[in-house]
C-alpha cells in the first residue's frame, strides 16, 4: 500500500506533478513528511497540502466497512434471500415473511396433525403466480410414504384461489410445476440429491419438501445417526427453502423405534416420566435437530390444533390455533398465545405429551 505511486492516486494533475517534481512518487514518500516538511518542499499552502495528504491517506489505507454498512448489507442480503409466504398471517409474522430461504424448517408433531396439509399449501404457494403472491416456481416434493394427494392439493387451490384454479388451464399447470420423488431410501435420495441439483439450475426450484424425513431414514439410526447428518450439510447448501416434516418417537428397551401417539399404550408408556423423557427425541437426532433452523411444533391440546415457533433465531416463542378445512390450513387467531417455559419444547396431543430434547441447551 504505502509503495502506490501517487500519479495513480487521482490528485489534481498541479499538485500530482509538483509532488513529482520533488521526487514525492509514493504514499510513502508524501505521508513520512509533515505537513510543514511538505509545504516547504512543494511551495504549497496548508489547505492543499492538508487536503492532499488526506486524499492519500484514504487510497492507501486498508478497506474497511461502516456498523452501518454492515447492517445495511444484511438487511439486503436478507431480502435478497426472501421467504416463501405461508398464507397464515400471524405465522408469516412471527417468521419475518414466511419460511426463510437457505434454512431447514422442521415441522414436528404426531401423526394425523396436519404436517402433510401444510406441506401441500406451501407447495401450491410456491407454484402460485407472483402475481397472487406465489413464487411463480418449481417445487421439489420428496413423497416417503405415498402420502401426496394430487386430489387434495387440487381442492385445496381450488378452494383457496378459485379466481387461478378455475381460469382454463391452471390447475393443470400449477399442479404440474410440482415435481414428486418417491425415493425407496436415504441412499436413493442421496443419489437423486445431484438430479435435484441440476433440476435447480435448469428449472425455477424454489421449494424442497420432503415428507417426511423420518420414513425417508427410517432404519438409519440401526447403524448409528451419522449418514443424517452429511445429508443435513448436503441439503443445507440448496438456498431455496427447504421444508421437512419429522415424528417424535421413543426408543422401547428393545432397541426398537416406535412412534409415539400412534400406538395404543402410549399413555401409559408416558406415566413414567423419569424412565422416558430421556429416551425421546425427535426422530432422526440430536445432531439432525441442530441442522435445523426453524422448528414447527404442530399439537393439539384439548382438541384445539396448534402450531408453535419453538425454534427460531429471530422470532418469539409464540403457538396459534388453527383447523383443517377443505381450503387446507388456516390460523383461527393472527395474534399468537406466547409461550414460556419448558412448553416450547413439549409436544401436546390431547391429554398426552412429550418432553422432547430438541436441544441439549433447552431446560429440560
Ligand atoms: N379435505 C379435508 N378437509 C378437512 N380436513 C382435512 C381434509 N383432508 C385432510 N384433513 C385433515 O388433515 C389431517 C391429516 O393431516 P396430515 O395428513 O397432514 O397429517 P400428518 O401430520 O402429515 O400425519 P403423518 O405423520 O401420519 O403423515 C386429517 O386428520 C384431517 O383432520
Amino acid at each position: 500500500m504505502a509503495s502506490r505511486l501517487i500519479s495513480e492516486m487521482g490528485l489534481p494533475k498541479s499538485i500530482a506533478n509538483v509532488f513529482a517534481a520533488r521526487s514525492i512518487k509514493t504514499a510513502k514518500d508524501a505521508l513520512s513528511l509533515t505537513e510543514f516538511d511538505l509545504m516547504e518542499l512543494a511551495d504549497m499552502g496548508l489547505a492543499e497540502v492538508t487536503s492532499a495528504l488526506a486524499h492519500i491517506s484514504e487510497r492507501v489505507s486498508p478497506p474497511y466497512q461502516t456498523a452501518l454498512s454492515l447492517l445495511e448489507q444484511r438487511i439486503q442480503n436478507e431480502q435478497l434471500a426472501g421467504h416463501l409466504p405461508t398464507g397464515l398471517k400471524g405465522l408469516d409474522e412471527a417468521l419475518f415473511g414466511g419460511i426463510p430461504f437457505g434454512v431447514i424448517t422442521e415441522l414436528v408433531g404426531p401423526a394425523g396433525i396436519g404436517k402433510t396439509q401444510f406441506c401441500l399449501k406451501l407447495s401450491l404457494l410456491a407454484s402460485l403466480p407472483t402475481r397472487h403472491g406465489g413464487l411463480d416456481a418449481q417445487v421439489i416434493y420428496i413423497d416417503v410414504e405415498s402420502k401426496f394427494s394430487s386430489k387434495r392439493l387440487i381442492e385445496i387451490g381450488a378452494q383457496s384461489f378459485p379466481e387461478i384454479f378455475y381460469t382454463r388451464g391452471m390447475a393443470q399447470e400449477m399442479a404440474g410445476r410440482i415435481l414428486v420423488l418417491r425415493p425407496a431410501s436415504l441412499a436413493e435420495f442421496t443419489e437423486s440429491l445431484q438430479q435435484i441439483k441440476l433440476l435447480l439450475l435448469e428449472r425455477r426450484v424454489k421449494l424442497l419438501v420432503i415428507d417426511s424425513m423420518a420414513a425417508l431414514t427410517s432404519g438409519e439410526f440401526e447403524h448409528g445417526a451419522s449418514k443424517i447428518n452429511p445429508l443435513g450439510w448436503h441439503i443445507s447448501f440448496l438456498k431455496i427453502p427447504i421444508v421437512v416434516t419429522n415424528q417424535v418417537r421413543s426408543q422401547s428397551s428393545d432397541d426398537t423405534w416406535r412412534y409415539n401417539f400412534q400406538v395404543g399404550t402410549r399413555h401409559r408408556d408416558l406415566e413414567d416420566t423419569s424412565k422416558y423423557d430421556s429416551q425421546l427425541i425427535a426422530a432422526l437426532g440430536i445432531h439432525w435437530a441442530h441442522a435445523v433452523t426453524i422448528r414447527l411444533i404442530l399439537e393439539t391440546i384439548s382438541g384445539e390444533r396448534f402450531i408453535k415457533v419453538a425454534k427460531s433465531p429471530m422470532s418469539p416463542a409464540l403457538a396459534f390455533p388453527f383447523s383443517i378445512t377443505s381450503s387446507g390450513i388456516s390460523l383461527l387467531n393472527d395474534d399468537g398465545i406466547e409461550v414460556v417455559g419448558q412448553e416450547i419444547s413439549t409436544i401436546h396431543c390431547d391429554g398426552d405429551y412429550l418432553i422432547i430434547k430438541l436441544d441439549p441447551q433447552m431446560p429440560q
